[in-house]
């Protein structure tokens, strides 16, 4: 093991409040929203397919000309009721906003830089406004904050000279003055979502990285912090040089997920994928036709899937530049959110389950309990779904969670091994089984291995 001085501040989960609040949550919603949702991934006529909120680099534009959107940025149709309402019956717990992207523009009132929403014929604090209707639906909010920053003239990509420490050190100053004050003045805020790490620059100033760790945690004690912004002694990113993981939680799934049976190794540690309903575009695109949209049952299934591999899920929406939600998303918040406000206690505070992962769907399970959950995406012809327990477990009763009274066959078939037999019809949403087990009791060994 080597001596690290930024390396990882413990091992483990946190189990504080705080933390089991955030792993409890389960689904979130991601906004991407800034200046790139004004033009919408076109420019000039010409539609860029790469993902919007990079348009300027796409199509080329300079920072001045990119900057000067800032001043067409007046969304007339935003209501930040309206969006928390709509999030709240999707039934998303937290929800994560770019306070300031790639771009640098910032959707905060902030003092250290005049590349910021007061200077927008908007004016107001609409991060505050944001954040307080949130929280009002009883949604936690939480933080994205790039560290990269195209618009601020002391941001380096690699440190290769004098000049460029000294920028750089300017540049991380502004950007700890920016963090602190939005720990400070956004009190309600229960996470950061640090984005734009992976530069020479900063995995150069591993030190840095866990200053501000330090420092928001200090300013809100609880807050949580992901391992992307973390860098250590020898700039190993997420986890340090002693393979150890920084931060409280892993982000290093974006638009993908660990594989239930090869990356099993994610249930010993909090993480968090993050999901584009294109196939990738995070901020508003006009033109979604340029690539495959995901539906609602996809995403659904990823959001059961996070879950029964311990994570949590977080789904992105890019609101348009006038502050409207494009249709699409409206649809997916609503079909999502019809199956969770059924379905939705197989996926708040329910973790892996510990079970082997079957094709007909995924397990999860409440901590502490003695029910087993089974979300079943795709049905067997036969409608037998087959399930591998852990020595010393035991299935007993089983139903649809909808009909409690309705009693699903558990049978036995071997040591360790049962089957429920469903009913076979046509299934047109993910169905629900609860089964009643024991553990720690060992099942009569009626069953013997074969001889080979
Ligand atoms: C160079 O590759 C990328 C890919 C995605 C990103 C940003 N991370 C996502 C969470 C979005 O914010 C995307 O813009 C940045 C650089």
């Amino acid at each position: 093991r080597l001596e690290l001085k930024y390396g990882a501040q413990y091992t483990g989960k946190r189990t504080d409040a705080a933390m089991n609040k955030w792993r409890s949550n389960r689904f979130g919603q991601f906004i991407h929203w800034g200046l790139y949702a004004i033009p919408g991934g076109v420019w000039n006529g010409k539609t860029y397919n790469y993902a919007a909120e990079f348009l300027k680099s796409s199509a080329h534009i300079s920072t001045a000309t990119w900057d000067s959107l800032m001043y067409k940025f007046n969304p007339k149709k935003f209501n930040a009721k309206e969006w928390a309402k709509m999030a709240k019956k999707m039934g998303v717990k937290y929800m994560t906003i770019t306070t300031k992207h790639h771009e640098g523009f910032c959707l905060w009132p902030s003092r250290y830089t005049d590349f910021n929403i007061s200077n927008t014929p908007y004016k107001k604090d609409i991060l505050k406004e944001i954040v307080d209707a949130y929280n009002a639906e009883g949604i936690d909010v939480n933080f994205y904050y790039s560290v990269l920053d195209w618009h601020n003239p002391d941001w380096r990509y690699d440190i290769k000279s004098k000049e460029d420490s000294i920028a750089f050190r300017r540049y991380l100053d502004f950007a700890e003055n920016q963090l602190k004050e939005l720990a400070t003045n956004y009190p309600t805020v229960k996470a950061f979502w640090f984005d734009g790490t992976w530069d020479a620059s900063v995995k150069k100033n591993g030190w840095w990285t866990l200053e501000v760790e330090k420092m928001l945690k200090s300013v809100r004690p609880g807050v949580i912090i992901n391992s992307r912004l973390r860098a250590d002694d020898y700039g190993s990113r997420h986890k340090d040089s002693n393979g150890e993981l920084m931060g409280d939680y892993e982000s290093g799934y974006e638009r993908r997920l660990p594989d239930p049976v090869k990356d099993i190794k994610v249930t010993s540690w909090d993480w968090e994928a993050c999901m584009t309903i294109p196939e990738n575009q995070w901020g508003y695109h006009q033109d979604w036709s340029i690539s495959h949209v995901k539906s609602p049952l996809e995403l659904l299934e990823m959001l059961v899937h996070a879950t029964s591999m311990g994570g949590n899920f977080l789904l992105n929406f890019g609101p348009k530049g006038d502050g409207s939600i494009r249709s699409e998303e409206q649809n997916i918040a609503k079909t999502i959110g019809d199956w969770m406000a059924v379905n939705g206690q197989v996926i708040y505070n329910c973790d892996y389950a510990g079970l082997k992962k079957q094709d007909w769907g995924y397990f999860t399970r409440e901590k502490g309990s003695n029910q087993l959950n089974m979300v079943i995406f795709n049905v067997p012809v036969s409608g037998l779904l087959h399930v591998d327990v852990p020595k010393g477990m035991i299935l007993k009763k089983a139903h649809f969670l909808t009909t409690p009274g309705q009693q699903i066959k558990v049978e036995e078939i071997a040591k360790n091994q049962y089957l429920l037999h469903m009913p076979i019809k046509l299934y047109t949403s993910p169905q629900v089984i609860v089964v009643e087990c024991d553990n720690g009791k060992e099942n009569a060994n009626k069953y013997q291995d074969a001889k080979t």
